[in-house]
């Protein structure tokens, strides 16, 4: 991630309020969400949308001073919804925000104008994504837990005091102290607290912050969930001490603090440094056990906070450097499975695309079912998704207070999605009790295919066989089979021996761009087979084709182009073997540049529609709905077909949709082949775009 000059992400120009009643229904809106949020974290907004509507209410109110309604957010601790009935020994304060390093800049310089010299001195440090708590001690033990509450008194949560990791229940010295500091779920403490609540038939957390909230107010649960404490601050100890040194101090009592982490606390002397170290941690956010929302920037000395001191929100000595938000709420649509080149069957979740940390994210990993039913999800939830720089989006948990009832269970597969076979659900992962074999089994059946080799009578039992018996392994196996050993197959006489053998004989001769094709390297269907192979000409000029070249091949960018080399690349042994065998040489087409998607004079000859004469009449319904009749024409054509406007006996076929009226009429009459627009796109289903 980098933290450039310049807005990290889009900020309130765009949501400025343009007249009282949109500032008044803005106020509403902030107070509506804040309360949710700190009270059962099940707000609908997310952070970053929550900040720029607080940032939007802020700037009208500078302009409009005499307007401001009293139950805005601003100026206030938890926005004015927490409350609390013990009073703080002094006030636990909130951060105010900037969002880029000019901000930053600005900040530093007016803290500076106020107090009228330099800063002595920075400290920089995580901003924890947690609860600030207050833990009292009295002769170095712990006797009480308060939260932050309104800022002047919070809740007493002693009895959670128990089950907070770097919070000593004794401090290394007997003294009478109070620390503060953030208290959150770690990524494995919140995974793990989603075990234990699923487990006890309770709703998932929703995400890390959210669960420590619930869990340090929570009592009487029938089972403990194990929070972690960094301390960052006190009150009653010995004075004078700049933060860096107070941050030392704590640890020495016995107490965690981020210096524990890769993103240790940093003395800085100037704003530059700051600036660079608020990038270095930003960088590594997302290797930390934990989530931070943002980066701390202090004036380290003593003096130099007592001197700015603090307003009712906040303290002027301090700022929170914000980072887009992480988190973010979308809808689950559906659950995919997949197989992998092992047999591993891992869901994944399809989303309503949604940017998370500056990029769209429509699939998240499910990890295996058993995370799909520790994580209670339907589909149709709302769910909480979490990113970070390159980590693999994941899916958190279900907002189960949102659900509408029409949300529906999540089907688990039966068998084997991609070859039928049995699932060993014996472990987390599951996998097709076919292992690798797996793979095998659904490579050759699609290499058999109609549109690749196009080898009768190698049906889906026949592939199982020849994989199991070890006969065949990838394709290339098969031009290796022998008579005597398909006589060794069950139900396999001569006869039907015999054409096999020569439906695979016949097979070497298909042109290159069915072999290709039937390789399945991924993203390479029917249409694009042809493609690359007009492009190249021969195997041997495919596979010696680097990615820039690959991506020159109409249809495939970059990074098809990447995948295509590196798949290439690991077929490698089959296409040795199918060069060998002369497999793949036949009937090479020319090298045509620039000629189009499937539009090539073998096109026409190929394509489901081969030499048939299409009309179309009537609507047109299902993924044709969107085409005009030009579009659908110009499929029938790329299909392989002719397209006319009237039937007569030449007609092969007619698409009648809605409404067909005459044509229909005329086509039954003739005996000419009809089919609906549903059962069409089936058919031309891979010219469709
Ligand atoms: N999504 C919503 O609807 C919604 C509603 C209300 C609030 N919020 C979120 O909550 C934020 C406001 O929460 P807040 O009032 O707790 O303030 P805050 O999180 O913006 O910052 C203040 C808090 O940061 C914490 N903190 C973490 N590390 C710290 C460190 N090293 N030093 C000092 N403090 C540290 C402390 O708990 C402190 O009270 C908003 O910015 C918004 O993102 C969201
Ligand atoms: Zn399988």
């Amino acid at each position: 991630m980098s933290v450039a000059p310049g807005r990290m992400f889009p900020m309130t120009d765009a949501t400025a309020l343009a007249s009282q009643a949109a500032y008044t229904e803005a106020v509403a809106t902030a107070a509506r969400a804040a309360a949710a949020y700190y009270a059962d974290g099940a707000t609908p907004l997310d952070d970053d949308v929550y900040d720029q509507l607080v940032r939007a209410i802020e700037s009208y109110e500078t302009a409009h001073p005499e307007h401001v309604l009293p139950q805005s957010p601003t100026g206030k601790v938890a926005g004015g919804t927490a409350s609390g009935d013990v009073p703080h020994s002094a006030p636990m304060l909130s951060l105010d925000n900037v969002f880029s390093v000019e901000e930053l800049a600005a900040w530093a310089a007016g803290l500076e104008r106020r107090l009228g010299r330099p800063v002595a001195a920075w400290c920089v440090e995580p901003k924890l994504d947690g609860l600030a708590v207050a833990a009292r001690y009295r002769a170095g033990r712990l006797t009480r837990l308060i939260t932050r509450g309104d800022g002047l008194a919070g809740e007493d949560i002693s009895h959670a005091g128990g089950s907070i990791l770097g919070l000593p229940e004794t401090l290394a010295e007997p003294v009478d102290a109070e620390l503060r500091g953030e208290v959150l779920l770690t990524q494995d403490q919140f995974e793990q607290a989603n075990t234990t609540r699923t487990a006890h038939g309770a709703a998932p957390f929703v995400n890390p912050r959210n669960g420590a909230a619930g869990t340090l107010r929570a009592k009487d649960r029938p089972y403990r969930i194990e929070l972690t404490f960094f301390a960052y601050g006190a009150q009653g100890l010995a004075g004078g001490l700049a933060h860096s040194e107070l941050l030392g101090r704590l640890a020495e009592l016995g107490a965690n603090t981020a210096a524990s982490t890769a993103a240790q606390p940093r003395r800085c002397e100037t704003v530059a440094e700051v600036q660079a170290r608020i990038e270095e941690i930003a960088r590594i956010r997302a290797e930390l056990p934990f989530g931070i929302d943002g980066i701390v920037v202090k004036a380290d000395a003593a003096a130099d906070q007592e001197l700015a001191g603090s307003g009712s929100r906040a303290p002027r000595w301090a700022i929170a450097y914000k980072l887009p938000a992480v988190h973010r709420v979308t809808r689950l649509l559906a659950v995919e499975w997949n197989v992998g080149r092992t047999g591993v069957i891992a869901p994944r979740a399809v989303l309503e695309p949604v940017v998370v940390d500056g990029a769209t994210v429509t699939y998240a990993t499910l990890h295996n079912p058993a995370d799909i039913t520790r994580r209670g999800l339907l589909i149709g939830d709302q769910v909480s998704v979490h990113r970070a720089g390159d980590v693999i989006p994941r899916v958190e948990a279900p907002l189960v207070q949102l659900r509408t009832g029409a949300e529906q269970p999540i089907e688990f597969p039966e068998v084997c999605p991609r070859c039928g076979d049995a699932i060993d659900t014996s472990q987390q992962r599951w996998r097709c009790v076919r292992g690798r074999g797996c793979q095998a089994v659904a490579s050759i059946r699609y290499a058999a295919g109609r549109d690749q080799l196009d080898i009768e009578g190698l049906g889906g039992t026949r592939a199982v066989q020849l994989v199991d018996r070890g006969l065949v392994a990838d394709v290339a196996d098969l031009f290796l089979l022998t008579r005597e050993q398909l006589l060794t197959l069950d139900r396999m006489g001569a006869t039907s021996s015999d054409n096999l053998i020569a439906a695979i004989e016949a097979a070497k001769a298909q042109p290159l761009h069915r072999v290709f094709c039937a390789l399945g390297v991924r993203g390479t269907g029917r249409s694009m087979s042809r493609r690359i192979a007009q492009h190249f000409g021969s195997m041997a000029a495919i596979r010696a084709a680097g990615v820039d070249e690959l991506a020159e091949v109409d249809g495939i960018g970059p990074e098809k182009a990447a995948v295509v080399v590196a798949e290439l690349a690991e077929l490698a042994p089959v296409l040795d073997k199918l060069a060998l065998l002369g497999v793949g040489v036949g009937e090479a087409v020319t090298a045509r540049p620039g000629a189009g998607a499937g539009a090539g004079a073998e096109a026409v000859a190929e394509g489901p529609l081969a030499g048939q004469a299409v009309v179309v009449t009537g609507t047109m319904s299902g993924p044709l709905a969107q085409l005009s009749r030009t579009e659908v024409n110009e499929l029938i054509e790329r299909a392989g077909g002719k397209a006319s406007s009237s039937v007569s006996k030449r007609t092969s076929l007619l698409v009648a949709g809605e409404k067909a009226g005459s044509k229909r009429a005329k086509a039954e009459e003739l005996g000419v082949r009809v089919l609906n627009p549903e059962e069409f796109a089936e058919l031309v289903g891979e010219f469709l775009n």
